[in-house]
């Protein structure tokens, strides 16, 4: 059996009246990365608080590295490291200072905490600007200057509630390289994120929070499997093509105005071979066909009916 790094069975919170986590279970394996998914308010930084000891759950049994939450928080502390969407970084004082502040906080030498930051500051590529005030870095050296004093402490388990709000396409795919590698190092990440296809590119399983309830959980292809919506698309330049075409074929949605035809299909090779040999064999030509395949948006948008913007660096259609 694989070892659970992080294990929450019917974990529950409120705010007053509101339930902001209403008995959610959790299981991630050790050395995967698991993304906790959800709309602005879904309760994700919540829950990152609570399994990272920031905060005590209403109830639930909790485990993070093996150790009791309740009971033993300091072990879990002592295995774990968070990087939050406020970030830890001290402006005041220089890349390097912060992280020989951290090194003192973990009780290392001064030999040894010189060594581990020289270390994680060429590992971050920071070190150009170590020597200069963290006020002055941009967003994305800045979180990688605040994930890199996490790993002072060695964590079996990261934390990283939303780790690339707010950062440019370049820093995101940065922050992306980073968390594989520490994924290839055997660490566990958890990781909350509102960009879908952050999830898609990073995550072993994916679950949807909403409404205090898991909406569902899996990997991308599972839950992409769960919405229905993959089509072809075929648009004509000939009326009279697009005409001879809507006849021949079945289950077709028309767009009359855009000369254009949709046909449910998974966008397999088998199911497209056979849509293009059956206008073949009508003697049709379409003059552009396109594939949408359901993509995590679908996925989130019907489970949490939100209406949060994803941002996707990839066009959702594929022209052939
Ligand atoms: N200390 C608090 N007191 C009262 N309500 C709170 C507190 N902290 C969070 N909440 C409420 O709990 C809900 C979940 O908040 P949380 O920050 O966990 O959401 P989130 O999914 O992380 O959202 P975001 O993507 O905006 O960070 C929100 O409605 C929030 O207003």
């Amino acid at each position: 059996m694989t070892s659970l790094a992080i294990a929450a069975n019917g974990l529950r919170k409120s705010y007053g009246d509101k339930v902001v986590l209403d008995g959610i279970d959790l299981a991630v394996p050790a050395g995967t990365v698991f993304s906790l998914l959800g709309p602005n308010g879904a309760g994700k930084t919540t829950a990152v608080k609570i399994l990272s000891t920031l905060i005590s759950a209403d109830g639930g049994d909790l485990h993070v590295a093996g150790h009791d939450l309740a009971a033993d928080p300091q072990a879990v502390r002592a295995a774990i490291g968070v990087t939050g969407q406020f970030s830890a970084v001290d402006g005041l004082i220089t890349g390097e200072e912060n992280m020989l502040l951290m090194a003192d906080l973990h009780h290392l030498s001064k030999r040894e905490g010189r060594r581990v930051a020289t270390e994680l500051l060429e590992r971050f590529d920071l070190v150009e600007a170590a020597k200069k005030p963290a006020a002055s870095y941009s967003g994305g050296m800045k979180r990688r200057l605040d994930i890199a004093m996490t790993l002072v402490g060695s964590p079996r388990i990261i934390f990283l509630d939303e780790p690339t709000t707010g950062l440019d396409p370049r820093s995101r795919h940065t922050m992306w390289g980073i968390i594989r590698a520490l994924v290839a190092d055997g660490v566990t990440v958890f990781l909350t994120t509102q960009y879908l296809d952050e999830a898609d590119e990073l995550a072993d399983r994916i679950a949807v929070l909403s409404d205090g309830k898991i909406a569902a959980e899996g990997s991308a292809d599972e839950l992409k499997r769960l919405v229905p919506g993959g089509h072809v698309r075929l648009r004509f330049a000939d009326p009279a093509a697009y005409q001879s075409a809507s006849v021949a074929l079945r289950e077709v949605t028309r767009d009359d105005e855009a000369l254009s035809l949709q046909i449910p299909s998974d966008g397999s090779q088998r199911e497209l071979r056979s849509l293009l040999d059956w206008l073949d064999s009508v003697g049709v030509e379409a003059d552009e066909l396109t594939v949408h395949t359901p993509d995590l948006d679908d996925v989130f948008f019907a489970l949490t009916g939100s209406t949060v913007p994803a941002q996707n660096d990839q066009p959702k259609e594929n022209v052939r």
